[in-house]
């Protein structure tokens, strides 16, 4: 497999008015093509902070993180970004929300309503083209930030706790389909989230970070194959014995951390 991302000795450090926070020291990490890629931590402990580094949204203080070859410096558009807050339009219907990404990289009408139709049918919200988002659910919601995230096809995607809001029902339900775009459109993912079997359940790799500053703690591959069933996932072995070790890396870092 081939590096999609190479984070070399990063580190970030917020200069405010209480003077210097450093919220990650010494990240080294690769993340392999089409890899599905959990970060866990404390609260504070930087996994944002990294997801805004490898998008470009803010500067790393030192190190470099490589994307496909090239350096990030501002912006990257060469991944897919959904943040905690989504940026679904309320005054927009489902299909312009989707096709607000294209009209902003100038793509002509006739291939924006084409990638559209197909991003909606992607993500099951093909009867819902028309309609606003406060006549949809949640989990309806999300996948329309999901498709807005995947219309313009980047092949890396970063997730910011995407499913922290959705009761446990939904949530697995959504996990399905993310599981399922993932490996009919052979994304890489990279996949905060706060839910440890959420990220056993999905991902191939579960990265946990210490409390502040973040580092790297330990890394667990995830020996379940895929396809993955999430909804019985829970009752295999290999996800009794993950969940295991990662909450023996996990549990002391919370305890020490900012959630208490
Ligand atoms: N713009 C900023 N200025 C100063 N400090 C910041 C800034 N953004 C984040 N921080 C601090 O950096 C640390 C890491 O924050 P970050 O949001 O990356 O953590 P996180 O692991 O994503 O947390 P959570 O799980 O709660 O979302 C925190 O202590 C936070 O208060």
């Amino acid at each position: 497999m081939d590096a999609v991302i190479d984070i070399r000795g990063v580190e970030k450090r917020y200069v405010g008015r209480k003077g210097e926070t450093v919220a990650l020291q010494k990240v080294d990490l690769t993340i392999d093509e089409g890899e599905f890629v959990a970060f866990v931590g404390p609260s504070g402990c930087g996994k944002s902070t990294l997801l805004n580094m490898i998008s470009g949204v803010i500067e790393i203080s030192s190190g470099t993180i490589v994307q496909e070859g090239q350096a990030i410096r501002g912006i990257n558009r060469r991944v897919g970004y959904l943040t905690q807050t989504d940026s679904v339009l309320p005054w927009r219907t489902v299909e312009d929300n989707v096709a607000l990404p294209l009209e902003y990289r100038g793509v002509p009408r006739a291939e924006r309503v084409a990638r559209v139709k197909r991003m909606l049918e992607l993500v099951s919200l093909e009867h819902f083209a028309h309609a606003f988002p406060k006549e949809l659910s949640g989990g309806m919601r999300k996948r329309v930030a999901l498709a807005q995230m995947l219309v313009y096809e980047p092949k890396t995607l970063l997730m910011d706790e995407p499913f922290g809001a959705l009761d446990a029902q939904l949530k697995l339900v959504m996990q399905a389909e993310l599981l399922k775009i993932w490996q009919s459109e052979k994304k890489t993912i990279v996949f905060v989230t706060h839910d440890l079997s959420e990220a056993i359940a999905v991902a191939s790799r579960v990265i946990v970070f210490s409390g502040r500053p973040g580092r790297i703690k330990h890394v667990e591959e995830i020996a379940i194959p895929y396809p993955r069933d999430v909804f019985k996932v829970r009752f295999l072995p290999e996800f009794e014995r993950a969940y295991e070790s990662l909450w023996q890396e996990l549990a002391p870092e919370i305890e020490r951390g900012e959630d208490l």
